[in-house]
């Protein structure tokens, strides 16, 4: 059964189509990251899963249950990280978490949670007085309270430090191994090349694609990417002969002692048999793939800001 079935999912805010008949289906026990440009529509997306909005069309189920009738039973097995904080500044850290904890009714211990987040030394600091990062921690916390079946995170990295951000990422690969379900939303692009499993792009309120990352890359035209060999001098022109001759090269391209090639993954290896051949000394050599960046911007199209109409 599918962890998340969304089906031609519409939303308009007055004149203002958020969502224009989105579907999405997120597998269970998958990571899957929702990505987009500001204004997209994720955390409408979001919103309407949580039935903390109502779609004007279309239906969003999440284990088999419809999100918007039988909303207790989806609750119960949700665990979430808001894209706005729900903290009350006189409570501690303990409370919010001991809060969470009892709200599922569930046996975990708040300073374990809090400790996996990183943040047990400030258990009973009231959070009016957290920085941005540990709001975001604590925030983590609560939604991991009684091991959740799925997790949603709506942009989860916001304010964490790098060592936060890889925490981050860390949970998220635990609770995937224990057999959870991980929705989250981003637009930090390595985070979510870093640990999903699948994506999907959502532009102007449409899906525009959906698929493993590297699937992707094929779809784009891109299998290998690119390989830069760095040689002791410039290359001779047999030397680059020899590298436009082997198979699949589909571009070469010089800057000073840098070859730069443009060729599918399984021919780089020949490509540097060749120019070796030729005599060329290589000091060396580098393998790029077509980055999750590059993907978004072929998909999104460079879409910014605001939804039109
Ligand atoms: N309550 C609302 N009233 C009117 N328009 C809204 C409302 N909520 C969202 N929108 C509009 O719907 C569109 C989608 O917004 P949404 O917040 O879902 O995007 P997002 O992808 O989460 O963006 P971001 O990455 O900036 O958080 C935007 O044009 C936004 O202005």
């Amino acid at each position: 059964m599918a962890a998340i079935e969304i089906r031609s999912l519409r939303k308009r805010f007055g004149d203002v189509t958020a969502l224009r008949g989105i579907d999405l289906t997120v597998e269970e026990g998958e990571v899957f990251g929702f990505l987009g440009p500001n204004g997209a529509g994720k955390s409408t997306t979001i919103d309407v899963v949580l039935d903390y909005l109502r779609p004007t069309d279309g239906s969003v189920s999440v284990f088999g249950h419809d999100a918007q009738t039988e909303t207790k039973r989806v609750h119960e097995r949700l665990g979430v990280l808001p894209d706005a904080y729900g903290l009350t500044g006189h409570l501690t850290a303990r409370q919010h978490v001991q809060f969470a904890i009892d709200s599922k009714d569930a046996d975990d211990h708040p300073l374990e949670l809090l400790d996996r987040v990183g943040i047990a030394e400030a258990a009973d600091r009231n959070v009016e007085g957290f920085s941005k990062g540990m709001k975001q921690r604590l925030l983590l916390a609560c939604a991991l309270a009684g091991s959740p079946d799925l997790l949603i995170l709506d942009e989860p990295s916001t304010g964490l430090d790098p060592n936060g951000a890889r925490r981050m990422r860390e949970i998220v690969r635990e609770e995937a191994e224990r057999g959870a379900t991980v929705f989250f939303s981003s637009h930090i692009l390595g985070q979510v090349e870093a640990v999903a499993d699948r994506v999907g792009i959502l532009a102007d309120g449409e899906i525009v694609a959906e698929d493993h990352i590297a699937d992707l890359r094929d779809a784009v035209g891109d299998a290998g990417g690119t390989l830069v060999l760095t040689l002791d001098r410039a290359p001779t022109e047999s030397e680059l002969a020899a590298v436009r001759g082997v198979d699949g090269v589909s571009g070469v391209d010089v800057r000073e002692n840098a070859v730069t090639v443009a060729c599918p993954a399984e021919r780089k290896a020949a490509v540097v048999d060749a120019i070796r051949g030729e005599g060329a000394v290589l000091l060396d050599i580098e393998s790029r793939q077509t980055s999750l960046e590059d993907l978004f911007a072929t998909y999104t199209d460079g879409a910014e800001g605001e939804v039109e109409r």
